[in-house]
């Protein structure tokens, strides 16, 4: 190997912040996953989308260090996973606030589990600092029963950053929520993943969530899944709603994406 690939590869390796080498899963009769290899660099947004039980989650919960693949590995951040790592935030569909906990006492619950009830107070002025900045500032003293769905998601994505994650996991985070509500919470999370410098991989149903979102989208084939394509989204960021209209590439990658997930359909139109 030349000196400029030998740096080539050194620098791509050092950007790579989550790596999904070979990883393949089988539940007793069915297999789940064939064989997926993908990375995600630091800093950037990944989307997984595929038919239904293409066994998106199950990759998820592998990434995540929730359970382990029959074959393959993962890293973050260069350590390989054998169970929930540090550093990682994750959401998912039902944002499963503890009903006999306040707001406030929801966002600092995973420092409270990790930590013990002190760190947790000490991280209420954080938890006070994301409320804020998720509108929900009146509601810190509020029960989960007393806000809207929107709300209850917003505060759990609050609970999700409360721990400064590196890396977020997140499995239709929005999928229950109104569209008006979905696209304002796209917009959200885009915000703090700038902020923060998060990366970020989630699994969607809604090509144009995907597109919207991601730096690139992993696109899977059915069960048992494999990538089939994996599509980089080069509009510029910050995004805002206006570029899924005023944008005409949008419609052209969101018409990529929907064609690489049904390349058969797209072959006869
Ligand atoms: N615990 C389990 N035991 C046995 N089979 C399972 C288990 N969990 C999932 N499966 C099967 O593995 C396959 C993949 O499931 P998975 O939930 O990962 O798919 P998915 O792509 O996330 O689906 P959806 O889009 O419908 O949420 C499905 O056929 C599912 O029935």
């Amino acid at each position: 190997m030349s000196e400029a690939a030998d740096a080539g590869a050194a620098r791509s390796h050092a950007a790579a912040q989550v790596v999904v080498d070979h990883v393949a899963h089988r539940y007793a009769e069915v297999t789940a996953l064939a064989e997926v290899s993908f990375t995600v660099e630091r800093g950037t947004f990944a989307s997984i989308i595929g038919p239904s039980g293409c066994g998106k989650s199950t990759l998820l919960h592998i990434v995540g260090g929730l359970m382990r693949p029959s074959a393959g590995g993962v890293t973050i951040a260069g350590e390989v996973v054998r169970k929930p790592p540090t550093g990682t935030g994750y959401m998912f569909q039902s944002s499963t606030l503890l009903a006999w906990r306040t707001v406030i006492e929801n966002v600092v619950l995973p420092i409270e589990i990790r930590h013990g009830r002190a760190a947790a107070r000490a991280a209420q002025a954080r938890a006070r600092e994301l409320l804020r900045s998720a509108m929900l500032q009146d509601f810190e003293k509020a029960y989960p029963r007393e806000l809207s769905g929107g709300m209850a998601q917003r505060a759990a994505i609050c609970r999700m950053l409360v721990s400064d994650p590196g890396v977020l996991l997140l499995d239709e985070p929005f999928g229950a929520l109104d569209e008006i509500t979905r696209e304002s919470m796209n917009e959200e999370l885009q915000r703090v993943c700038l902020a923060t410098g998060a990366t970020a991989l989630m699994v969607t149903h809604s090509i144009p969530e995907a597109v919207f979102l991601s730096d690139q989208v992993i696109v899977m084939s059915d069960r048992p899944g494999r990538i089939t394509e994996i599509i980089d989204i080069g509009l510029p960021r910050p995004r805002t709603f206006e570029v899924t209209t005023a944008d005409p590439r949008f419609a052209e990658y969101v018409n990529h994406v929907r064609a690489a997930l049904a390349p058969r359909t797209a072959a006869r139109a």
